[in-house]
């Protein structure tokens, strides 16, 4: 995976001129560690959790990414994500390098104390090495502000004092920001509102379908439809529902809270009688004949196995990775626009920086100054890759790409490396 991740690199070096150490710094993870977790289990037994912490690149400031608990974490993965994290942090004009970490586990088959122990457990692993102006982790897939509120207690009684902005996406009562919880969804729908408004779309005229229906998934699909957007199909790791006529997203979550998957949506015939849902394969919301396909769940779901199957006209990715790059070249070919990861997520860790700010500072903002702040960055940042990809004729994860590496190179060369234009 992370030799895929880097052909993405690789692929913006024929439009933009970067001096050979740029390409090398940026090639390899700065440090990786691998640490085991001792956690005791509920039943008394002690089972070992394998940990993973990659911290990419530093040049622009302490590393910073999330925590992914899911069983088929390991370190190819993390240091995909955490490369990704490098380039997203540079796309959005963040002081932040780039990290990631993860556990192997499948946190649905721990208890809620089995959770919090192996989540302190891995601050103590990796407390060494992590810090608030060293690198700052965040929520990621199958995390979520509570572990967050746990490792920043856990940071704060090894360290003995109060440190809040060691970790982000924390409960607002512990020192997180405002409206952290939906950014990242609420920063992928301004980068599409800006795609929208430059095609000259009508959001009423425009289906949505949505894979994945956790933070990024739900809060993208409840916002986008607030908006006008029609959300037409979506799904979780259980199954996919679908409706011409458009889903009411929120009806939806209630049933899947209460259900904990979506397929009990469906699976209770009154109600999916009473909402006029239909039920259809994972697969099959993939090449729906919409507008947009979201990608809010991993990666590698458009893959060579599936792209020519694509109908939709705009992929927006706010999963990390989920086109393959041999899927980019039959989406290219296809006319389907990508607006990338890179771009297209970082509200997620925008807000993460505000609220780093806000512990660093002790002034704490409303949210609907977080808002404005966040939808501000999206703007700028969008409309530059927007501009740039018409520039360079090329597409829109290209852009990106050469967005954030001149602003990387930028750093690396300013450090007191070689200058990185050959050709001035
Ligand atoms: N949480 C955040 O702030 C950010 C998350 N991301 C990325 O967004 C993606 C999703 O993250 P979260 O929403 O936070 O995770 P989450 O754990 O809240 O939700 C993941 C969702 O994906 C679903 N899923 C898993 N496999 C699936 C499949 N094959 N088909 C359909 N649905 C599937 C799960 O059922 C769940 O609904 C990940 O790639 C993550 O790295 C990116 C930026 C920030
Ligand atoms: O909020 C953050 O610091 C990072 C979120 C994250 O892991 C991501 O953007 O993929």
């Amino acid at each position: 995976m992370f030799e895929l991740a880097k052909q993405r690199l690789a692929s913006v070096f024929k439009y933009i001129d970067v001096d050979e150490e740029v390409i090398e710094r940026l090639s390899v993870a700065k440090r990786s560690i691998i640490a085991s977790i001792p956690v005791r289990m509920d039943n008394g037994e002690l089972k070992i959790f394998t940990g993973y912490r990659v911290q990419y690149d530093d040049t622009r400031g302490p590393t910073k990414g999330g925590i992914r608990y899911h069983p088929r974490v390991n370190l190819d993965e993390v240091t995909s994500l955490s490369f990704w994290m490098t380039v997203k942090c540079a796309v959005a004009g963040l002081p932040f390098g780039g990290a990631k970490g993860g556990v192997m586990v499948n946190p649905k088959e721990l208890s809620r104390l089995e959770l919090e122990r192996l989540s302190r457990g891995y601050i103590r692993a990796f407390a060494d090495i992590i810090g608030e102006t060293r690198d700052i982790p965040a929520p990621d897939v199958y995390t979520n502000s509570t572990i967050m509120g746990w490792m920043a207690d856990e940071y704060s009684v090894i360290s003995r004092r109060q440190v809040p902005s060691v970790i982000t996406g924390k409960p607002v009562h512990l020192g997180g920001s405002e409206g952290r919880e939906s950014a990242t969804g609420q920063g992928a729908l301004h980068a599409l509102n800006e795609y929208a408004r430059r095609q000259g779309c009508q959001k009423s005229d425009t289906t949505i379908a949505v894979q994945g229906f956790g933070n990024v998934g739900y809060h993208f699909a409840r916002l986008a439809k607030k908006e006008g957007y029609r959300i037409v199909a979506l799904s979780d790791s259980q199954g996919a529902i679908y409706s011409s006529s458009g889903l009411n997203v929120e009806d939806v979550y209630t049933y899947k809270q209460q259900e904990s998957k979506l397929a009990s949506v469906y699976c209770d015939g009154t109600v999916c009688n009473m909402l006029d849902y239909e039920t259809i394969t994972n697969e099959e919301l993939l090449t729906l004949d919409v507008d947009v396909l979201v990608l809010g769940a991993l990666e590698n779901q458009v893959s060579q196995l599936n792209a020519h199957q694509i109908k939709a006209k705009t992929i927006l990715e706010i999963a990390n990775g989920p086109v393959t790059p041999q899927a980019d070249e039959v989406l290219e070919a296809n006319g389907v626009n990508v607006i990338p990861d890179v771009l297209a997520n970082s509200g997620g860790v925008i807000v993460s920086y505000f609220e780093w700010v806000q512990n660093r500072s002790g002034l704490y903002w409303e949210k609907a100054e977080v808002k404005a702040k966040l939808q501000k960055v999206m703007q700028k940042e969008s409309n530059i890759i927007y501009d740039l990809a018409l520039r360079h004729q090329c597409s829109l994860r290209t852009a990106a790409y050469i967005h954030g590496i001149e602003r990387l190179a930028g750093a690396i060369d300013e450090r007191g490396n070689r200058k990185y234009f050959k050709k001035q």
